[in-house]
């Protein structure tokens, strides 16, 4: 019933059309069975043998139809058109309905992550949020049609219900009670079905995320000849999932089954029990049975579709909650100060911690503007999370970050990071042309820019070399190119909309001297125009910054290129692995 009432609830006006398709589907569909025979008869010169007969005669002649045989087969192939025509609408409304239900649920949810903060995006695995848009939102929606449709076939009930009772009443509450009554018996059935549907919710999202890890790091797993436990793993959920689908379908078909068999005993025990015992006339009796048919066909219809619903619903309810944390997790945006950045960036008496993990206490340093400041530190002391600092993307716990004396929360942090060119430590490439990985589907920047970001990045060179240079398509994940190559497009992508403050998280890891070196006086040259930070532990990134931070210990201390050289890769521990890639080690 909640489920039913939540689905009202998600777009009413929709569910109100769809109610009124369904019904109008249902009113032609039952009136071209109860006129058909009838239009045969009148057709054949046979009008008066029924009631219907006569009354459609009666009708026909009242309009100044006469009942020809051409007239009739006329009106029953009009009627067909017709009541196929409803039903083509009536059924296109449900479709789009449900189309439209599967797309706000899909947008909810998307809307809801993106603006969800940092740390909490992290801890979602990708696979569990591709399964929610693709799986969970098709079976909700689906779901939809089904709880509108028990609405519909509700609204029928009670409208023969009504109509019945005027017949018989002691026929129609008869047929109340014994619906009741079957319904009751069968319930154990409809509970299987949510059982095996919240089932195959869980184990979906369990597949799709351990897939989704999987299929991140294939490389390596194939590499070391482990893809078989991960298959043995895959294959088992697989199989898990096949068993709850087949108590969902054992359950669904023993309804199905169950119904008639029943409805047939219950009504052989009445006609004894009426004719036998009670010795009531036959007419009367046929009257009931046909009012006690029709009626538990319909109450029997409506159960079989509540089921269906029964078996959607836990996906509707995976997707609401997925989107109500999501909200719950929604970054501040209580700023709203327009960003500059004339001075520069000052970090003050900082404290930041993951949990219970200390990063940062009293953390203090000035970020100039129009100058190459370099963090180095060693691996894990925090020289990624002072830039998320920088970004925005996570607060500080207690201190201040001022741009341009501003305090960071007062200003917008849209309008900030629009500001800002980002280049992640593992870059990570859209499945598409180069051209596509730069310009990410931003509508103000063109081909020109593309160009003149990826000569800034030093890529132009291996770019205009390639057959079909910007329209290249990079891969999955870029693995078509070298790292090297997707670092420099990570450049270019993070320089093609001219941003003032860039933001490069060991921008030169995967490039080699010349290359490296190249971007080095790239970064040099842009200071010009734009204020650089880049943490590294490479001695060229570190010798080409104007102003060096070394991280330790929660601090930061400015320090001279020789110091700093202590972070070179040779002393590096293994860097953390990301959360996504908490499973395996990835290429
Ligand atoms: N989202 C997170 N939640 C919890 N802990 C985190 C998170 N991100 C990073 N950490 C932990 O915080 C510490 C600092 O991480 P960070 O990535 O900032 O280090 P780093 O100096 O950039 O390391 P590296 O040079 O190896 O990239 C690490 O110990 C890391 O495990």
């Amino acid at each position: 019933m909640r489920t039913l009432f939540a689905y009202c609830m998600l777009s009413p006006r929709r569910t109100a059309y769809v109610l009124v398709a369904l019904l109008a589907a249902g009113i032609a569909e039952g009136l071209s069975l109860t006129a058909l025979l009838p239009l045969l008869s009148i057709a054949v010169g046979d009008s008066a043998s029924s009631d219907m007969g006569r009354h459609i005669a009666e009708v026909l002649q009242n309009i100044g139809i006469s009942p020809t045989i051409g007239a009739m087969l006329l009106i029953i192939v009009g009627g067909m058109i017709l009541k196929s025509l409803i039903l083509l609408m009536a059924n296109r409304q449900v479709g789009y309905a449900v189309a439209h239900v599967a797309t706000v649920l899909r947008l909810e949810l998307i809307d809801a992550l993106l603006a969800s903060r940092w740390q909490y995006y992290l801890r979602q695995p990708m696979g569990s949020l591709a399964n929610s848009v693709a799986t969970e939102a098709y079976r909700a929606a689906n779901g939809f049609e089904h709880s509108v449709t028990v609405l519909a076939l509700a609204v029928q009930v009670v409208v023969y219900g009504t109509v019945a009772m005027f017949v018989s009443w002691e026929a129609t509450l008869t047929s109340i009670l014994v619906g009741i009554i079957m319904m009751q018996v069968l319930h154990q059935l409809i509970r299987a079905t949510r059982k095996a549907g919240t089932r195959q919710t869980h184990l979906l999202r369990n597949l799709l995320t351990y897939l989704s890890d999987v299929l991140v790091s294939v490389k390596s797993l194939k590499a070391m000849a482990r893809d078989n436990v991960a298959e043995a793993i895959l294959r088992d959920q697989t199989q898990q999932l096949e068993k709850a689908t087949r108590r969902e379908i054992i359950a669904r078909e023993a309804l199905m089954a169950l119904q008639e068999p029943i409805l047939a005993t219950l009504m052989a025990i009445g006609l004894y029990l009426a004719l036998e015992i009670w010795g009531l006339s036959l007419p009367s009796v046929m009257v009931m049975v046909f009012l006690l048919t029709r009626l538990l066909s319909l109450l029997n219809k409506t159960q079989r579709k509540y089921q269906n619903l029964m078996a959607q619903e836990s996906a509707y309810w995976a997707l609401r909650t997925a989107v109500a944390e999501a909200r719950a997790a929604a970054e501040r945006t209580s700023g709203t100060r327009e960003p500059t950045l004339e001075k520069g960036i000052s970090l003050r008496h900082v404290n930041f911690d993951y949990d219970t993990r200390p990063i940062f206490q009293d953390l203090t340093l000035e970020i100039p503007v129009r100058s190459f400041t370099t963090i180095a530190g060693p691996s894990g002391v925090g020289k990624s999370t002072m830039l998320d600092l920088l970004c925005g993307l996570v607060d500080p716990k207690s201190g201040e970050i001022l741009v341009d004396g501003v305090p960071m929360r007062d200003i917008n942090p849209r309008a900030w990071r629009r500001m800002i060119g980002y280049v992640a430590q593992e870059n990570v490439l859209l499945h598409d042309s180069i051209l596509n990985n730069i310009l990410v589907g931003a509508p103000e920047l063109t081909e020109a820019d593309a160009e003149r970001a990826l000569r800034q990045a030093g890529a132009w060179e291996f770019v205009s070399g390639l057959p079909e240079g910007l329209y290249t398509i990079v891969g999955e994940r870029g693995g078509l190119l070298s790292g090297g190559q997707r670092q420099r497009i990570a450049i270019a992508r993070a320089l093609a909309h001219r941003p003032l403050f860039l933001v490069l998280d060991e921008p030169t890891s995967a490039l080699d001297p010349e290359s490296e070196r190249l971007v080095c006086e790239t970064l040099r040259n842009l200071t010009q125009e734009l204020t650089v930070v880049a943490v590294s532990h490479q001695p060229a990134l570190i010798n080409a910054a104007d102003v060096i931070f070394a991280l330790s210990k929660g601090k930061a201390e400015r320090v001279q290129p020789a110091e700093a050289a202590r972070y070179a890769p040779a002393e590096r521990d293994t860097p953390p692995l990301s959360h996504r890639e908490a499973v395996f080690v990835s290429r």
